[in-house]
């Protein structure tokens, strides 16, 4: 972990957020810092991505503050989006266009033109060196993410949002994108990502936060939570196979009720 002086990058403190009647974030708080990892776990409709939404100022939210980078998004939200950068999901490419042509559209919407050299040193990077002028749309589902990766830091952002980055790919994608991620990490951007994969989390996450039912429930490193609940009757009733992992300290936290 490259974390320089314990800079939070983004401050999210009492945030709430509600549709009509339902509340679905309560008085949610939590700091990333620079250059780390930070996970937000949860289950189905614990309040994920209402909190993302809130921090990407895609919804407006009841109460809290949220800070990326020192800009509060709602008093700055200019500043504060151009200090984030979000993994927009495959279905918002233009399949028909290429690898090199999706570049040159970003680069330019963000205003940070790539000369044919800088576009050929960045597919080589993400191992599609040979795939520049494929159509997004023939590109396999690692492949599309890690071009979308690409797009989410094409501006140099302190803070990049993954929501679920790694839904519906094979081991090997998987594993890929996971060193992507740690290369972002590791030339100093924060990385705020949401998953459902426990083995994810302990894999590539600094830190996590475990959120249920609109509230943060557990902060800390993965093995610090492993640690201080490894010994918890729920925990050991809910282990398998006598070895106690990160899941089954989120299931005792969580319960075993299945969400709707
Ligand atoms: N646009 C909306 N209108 C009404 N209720 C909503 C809306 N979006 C989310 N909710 C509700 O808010 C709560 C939190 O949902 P949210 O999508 O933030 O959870 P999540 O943790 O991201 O879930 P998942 O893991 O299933 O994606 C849920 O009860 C959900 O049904």
């Amino acid at each position: 972990m490259t974390v320089t002086q314990d800079k939070y990058i983004l401050k999210v403190d009492g945030l709430g957020v509600t549709y009509g009647n339902v509340v679905a974030v309560k008085n949610v708080g939590f700091g990333v810092l620079q250059g780390e990892i930070f996970g937000l776990l949860g289950p189905n409709g614990a309040g994920k991505t209402s909190t993302l939404s809130a921090i990407e100022s895609l919804i407006k939210f009841k109460t809290g503050t949220i800070e990326v980078d020192g800009y509060d998004v709602q008093q700055k939200p200019l500043h504060a989006r151009a200090s984030m950068g979000v993994q927009l999901q495959s279905t918002s490419f233009q399949s028909e266009l290429n690898v090199i042509q999706i570049l040159q559209l970003f680069s330019g919407i963000y205003g940070v033109p790539m000369t044919k050299d800088k576009i050929n040193q960045v597919l080589d990077e993400i191992g599609l060196a040979d795939a520049g002028k494929k159509k997004f749309g023939q590109l396999s589902g690692g492949q599309q993410q890690r071009v979308s990766l690409v797009i989410a830091t094409i501006h140099n952002p302190k803070l990049v949002l993954l929501d679920e980055p790694t839904t519906g790919l094979d081991p090997q994608s998987r594993r890929q994108l996971w060193e992507r991620i740690e290369a972002i990490r590791d030339k100093g951007h924060s990385v705020l990502l949401t998953t459902h994969s426990m083995e994810e989390a302990e894999a590539v996450c600094d830190r996590i936060a475990i959120i249920d039912h609109g509230t943060v429930v557990a902060v800390d490193t993965p093995e610090a939570l492993i640690n201080r609940h490894k010994d918890d009757p729920e925990v050991i009733a809910v282990s398998r196979r006598g070895k106690v992992t990160l899941e089954d300290v989120f299931i005792a936290l969580t319960g075993k009720t299945v969400r709707a």
